[in-house]
């Protein structure tokens, strides 16, 4: 069959649906195959990302279009009507030619019977205003909660988890517009690993344009185009990477000066991003760092990630919760990056707001409490802990650090919020707080909405 941007849309939202597949890790490698225009590339791109994200708000249009519900309709013929729905009410693709390029997919991949059905059901999208539609499907919603689930296109119980914590900084007013934000595609960041021997500058093609950042002293934002024209020719000192993710290893790293000789621990490192950055900071003040990881693929992550500190930086593969027995000697400073939800990076991972439950939490908040109580016994006196998520979620959070806390006396809680701003090249809106931690979000900073606390032991 003759691939064209529809279809590939259509196979790779048809395997995240029936594999549990990512569409970030799926849809480049068809593309690469596929003979695409970078444009039509572009095209299957938006089509992939823009239906994963907005599916809760276009099953409810097609719902309403289609006067059934949407669980009773074909599964292959739902996913076609997601991609007409998306193609007409956000991206305003011409009526004729989403409806009937459309239409073809669906003859092409789906049931003859109900070619006839696609077809009225998009028409019925096409004959109005996207906004009519946003009106019929709010009307009779009783709740903002409700409100806000249809429109933002995410679970009630994820909204839920997110006002509660912009409530703890008095931000609840921020909510439509984080929403908003967890479905616009982020821009591109890059890190520049400090200490490059590298050059960078000079090789950045003249055409490429760098905005530095506001929240990383080492990021920078693409505007738009391939990232590896820029981190191609800098043999990895410079890299892909979300701001959020470079400031939360720079709050370990920079919090205090670097004392020759210091042992750092990356408790959780797959696949490396953080290793990479503690790597070349240790490197500048010299300190040594091992990167732990429990799952041995994503060690080897980690291994290409650290390829330009590889001097400084050691990878081993073991469970976190063993590290006080493994390392007895200790460690000045620990980062554990603990596995969680990832609630905070909807933006990047399109299908993963469908896929998370609210049972996800219990089991994850055990193991980041055994992680960090883990990483807790390993540090030495006088030492520094960062515990970071990519979850705004208070479970994952807070709760971790108070539970902590209450353990172990011997740590205290030191101001994540004036390190960040020490290190920030400017002052970063961290809302109104009594609390120590750092909440980033995308709406506000254009991170992921990373979690950050700094703890330290008493001497
Ligand atoms: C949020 S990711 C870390 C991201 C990483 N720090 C970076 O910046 O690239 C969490 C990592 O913890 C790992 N992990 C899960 N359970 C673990 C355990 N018991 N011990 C060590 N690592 C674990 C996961 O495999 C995953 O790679």
């Amino acid at each position: 069959m003759q691939p064209n941007a529809r279809l590939i849309a259509y196979e790779v939202l048809a395997e995240v649906r029936d594999s549990d597949a990512y569409a970030n890790l799926v849809l480049p490698s068809r593309l690469r195959d596929s003979g695409l225009s970078a444009a039509d590339r572009g095209f299957a791109t938006e089509l992939v990302y823009g239906t994963l994200r907005m599916q809760g708000y276009y099953d409810r249009v097609i719902e309403l279009a289609a006067k059934r519900d949407v669980t009773s309709i074909d599964p292959v013929a739902l996913v076609i009507l997601r991609l007409g729905a998306h193609q007409i009410l956000s991206m305003r693709v011409a009526g004729h030619a989403a409806v009937n390029e459309t239409v073809d997919l669906q003859k092409r991949v789906g049931r003859q019977s109900a070619v006839g059905f696609v077809n009225g059901v998009l028409r019925a999208l096409g004959r109005r205003e996207p906004q009519e539609w946003l009106d019929d499907v709010l009307e009779g919603l009783s709740t903002d909660d409700q409100r806000f689930a249809a429109e933002y296109s995410h679970p009630e119980w994820i909204i839920r988890a997110l006002r509660t914590a912009l409530r703890a900084e008095g931000r609840t007013d921020e909510l439509p517009t984080l929403l908003a934000a967890d479905n616009i595609p982020p821009l591109v960041s890059l890190a520049e690993l400090p200490g490059s021997p590298i050059a960078i500058a000079e090789r950045i093609p003249d055409d490429v344009t760098l905005e530095t950042s506001n929240i990383s002293p080492i990021g920078y934002t693409l505007d738009g185009g391939d990232p590896s024209v820029v981190t191609g020719p800098s043999n990895g000192w410079m890299r892909v990477q979300d701001q959020g993710s470079q400031v939360a290893a720079l709050i370990l790293s920079r919090a205090r000066g670097i004392a020759e000789g210091e042992q750092w621990l990356d408790l959780c490192a797959g696949p490396g991003g953080k290793s990479a950055v503690l790597g070349a900071e240790a490197r500048l003040g010299g300190a040594h760092v091992i990167a732990n990881e429990v799952v041995p693929a994503r060690a080897n992550l980690v291994r290409r990630s650290i390829l330009a500190v590889q001097d400084t930086v050691d990878v081993v593969v073991g469970d976190g919760r063993t590290a006080p027995e493994r390392f007895p000697d200790g460690f000045d400073r620990i980062l554990v990056d603990a596995p969680c939800t990832g609630l905070g990076a909807l933006r990047r991972r399109p299908e993963a707001r469908w896929r998370k439950s609210p049972g996800d939490i219990p089991p994850l908040s055990v193991l980041q409490d055994e992680l960090v109580n883990a990483a807790a016994e390993a540090l030495k006196p006088g030492g520094l802990l960062a515990y970071v998520t990519c979850s705004p979620h208070r479970a994952e959070t807070r709760q971790v650090v108070n539970g902590l806390l209450k353990k172990h006396p011997e740590l205290t809680e030191l101001s994540a919020r004036e390190v960040l701003n020490g290190v920030a090249p400017h002052e970063v809106d961290l809302g109104d707080s009594d609390e120590l931690s750092v909440q980033l979000w995308p709406h506000r900073h254009g991170t992921d909405a990373m979690f950050v606390a700094l703890l330290t032991k008493d001497a």
